[in-house]
């Protein structure tokens, strides 16, 4: 799919362009128009403009539903495509772009048609005395206002996953969006685009803008007067970098940000289930999933088991994909060297595989066990985006909770155990949004989904995502 603009319904390709690159062997798929910031000022007032029409007008929701359905249709009649453009991006598994990225592009459409209602909240209010100025009975109802402009920045990791969790709720509010999405995964988003013009929705209600973040297209949309709200999914550093370029307009934000998530592992867990899940956490993605676990702490009479086990199933791993870049894969390479260099035990993988084929010219990385590090080390505070984690014994309840709140991060969290009096006792205390306990990534697309600390800033997910993609609004009506 060849990258492209979308801007007030016209599909457009102006500006420098800059080359994609293939993670998977390293050659180039094509060339990426760079949005210029005219490009950019084009896209929100093509954004602006389509909010002076019916979109997102009161009792607009039945017709919103219909189109997000329709969107949701256009996924589905170019499923292949998608799994094409998307695979090509990121070099993922084939299966992983069929039964997550592309599926749940549909269902994040679909979610949110469902849960769109004009809810006009009802309530009759008995005045409080003294405080409230008249008298009598009065009528309060609720009803939702679209935000206007909305600024979609996406991560390369699930392209199409994640901007799709962002766009589906905004449209359904009523807003017109505005989707940067990542520099090195452009491809998805071109094709939304082309769904999208084809659902009929008036232009200008979404446009797509292609380019990197700082000092280019990412900045000059966050920073932009006519942006209402801006909602984001990346690196924490990048969180904070937006929230200082929109901190003049008071934009309001939502933050799905960086992790170091942990898993505890209990001496009276189902050690086989707890393997399962934990090879999955940790290496699913090749471990770019910001819910993947890069810490893993297990009680101490089956921790010596646990790592032999684990390691095992990590140097058995094959068929999976590169990092997204080069650049990420000396990031990634860079942290294995510093674990080695602050005393770590590699118990399995730490370099790079020789396959002996055309992959060896991608960007592959071993997936890779660490132990025998102490808790202040930087690989182990530090979020690594790889197929990595370190595992350290614990004794106690409390110990393997003080291990796990350790961190600057709360994003997800497992806990793996058979008693489940301990799993509802320690679930409300660890320090992250989501915590699953003998499972990973079960998702219920109504939940609350994000982080804490450094982890990000509100919730999306179900009523979560329309509180912040709309304006509640009390009506109170004097009967
Ligand atoms: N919490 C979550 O739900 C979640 C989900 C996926 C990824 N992530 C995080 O995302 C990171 C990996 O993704 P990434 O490398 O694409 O993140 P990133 O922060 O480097 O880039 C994300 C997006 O922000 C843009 N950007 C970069 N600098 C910017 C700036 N100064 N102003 C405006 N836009 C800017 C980029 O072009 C890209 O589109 C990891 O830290 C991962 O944990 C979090
Ligand atoms: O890389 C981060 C994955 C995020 C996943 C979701 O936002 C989701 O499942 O809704």
């Amino acid at each position: 799919m060849k990258a492209e603009h979308y801007v007030g319904g016209v599909f457009r390709s102006d500006g420098p362009a800059f080359p994609l690159v293939s993670p998977v062997d390293g050659t180039e798929l094509g060339a990426v128009p760079e949005a210029t910031r005219e490009v950019v000022d084009d896209a929100v007032t093509a954004a602006r403009a389509a909010l002076t029409g019916t979109w997102g007008a009161p009792g607009g929701e039945p017709e919103r539903a219909a189109a997000l359905r329709r969107i949701a249709d256009g996924i589905d009649a170019r499923f292949a495509e998608f799994v094409e453009a998307e695979v090509a991006d990121t070099g993922r598994p084939r299966e992983f772009a069929e039964t997550v990225d592309v599926p749940r592009a549909a269902g994040n459409f679909r979610a949110y048609a469902d849960l769109l209602y004009g809810r006009p909240e009802r309530s009759y209010t008995t005045p409080v005395p003294g405080w409230s100025v008249g008298a009598g009975q009065a009528l309060n109802y609720t009803v939702r206002r679209p935000l206007g402009v909305v600024a979609v920045v996406s991560p390369w990791n699930l392209p199409l996953l994640l901007s799709t969790w962002k766009i589906a709720p905004a449209l359904a509010c009523g807003n017109a969006v505005v989707l940067k999405p990542s520099e090195e995964t452009p491809s998805t988003a071109t094709l939304l685009a082309h769904v999208i013009a084809d659902a009929g929705l008036p232009d200008g209600v979404f446009n797509v803008v292609h380019g990197h973040g700082a000092g280019a297209a990412g900045e000059f949309l966050t920073g932009h007067q006519g942006v209402d709200a801006i909602a984001f999914t990346g690196e924490s550093a990048t969180g904070a970098a937006i929230m200082r370029n929109a901190a003049d307009h008071v934009t309001p934000v939502s933050f799905e940000l960086g992790g170091k998530n942990p898993a505890l592992v209990f001496a009276d867990a189902d050690l086989d289930a707890a393997l399962d899940g934990t090879v999955r956490s940790c290496f699913t993605h090749s471990g770019q999933i910001c819910l993947c676990t890069e810490r893993v702490y297990v009680e101490r009479p089956v921790f010596d088991e646990f790592v032999a086990r684990l390691a095992a199933r990590a140097r058995a791993l094959d068929g999976y994909g590169p990092m997204i870049s080069a650049e990420h894969r000396d990031k990634v390479l860079s942290y294995y060297a510093l674990a080695r260099a602050e005393g770590a035990t590699v118990v399995a993988g730490g370099g790079v595989p020789e396959f002996g084929d055309a992959r060896d010219g991608g960007f592959h990385v071993e997936p890779t066990v660490l132990t025998g590090l102490p808790e202040t080390a930087r690989a182990v505070r530090e979020e690594i985006f790889g197929p990595v984690c370190h595992v350290a014994p614990f004794d106690t309840e409390d110990e393997a909770l003080r291990l796990a709140n350790d961190s600057p991060y709360g994003l997800a969290a497992t806990v793996w155990t058979r008693d489940l009096s301990r799993a509802h006792r320690v679930a409300p205390r660890v320090e992250t949004g989501i915590v699953w306990v003998n499972c990973w990534n079960l998702r219920d697309l109504r939940t609350p989904f994000g982080g804490v600390k450094a982890s990000g800033i509100g919730r999306e997910g179900g009523e979560y995502s329309l509180d912040f993609f709309s304006e509640p609004v009390n009506v109170c009506v004097q009967i």
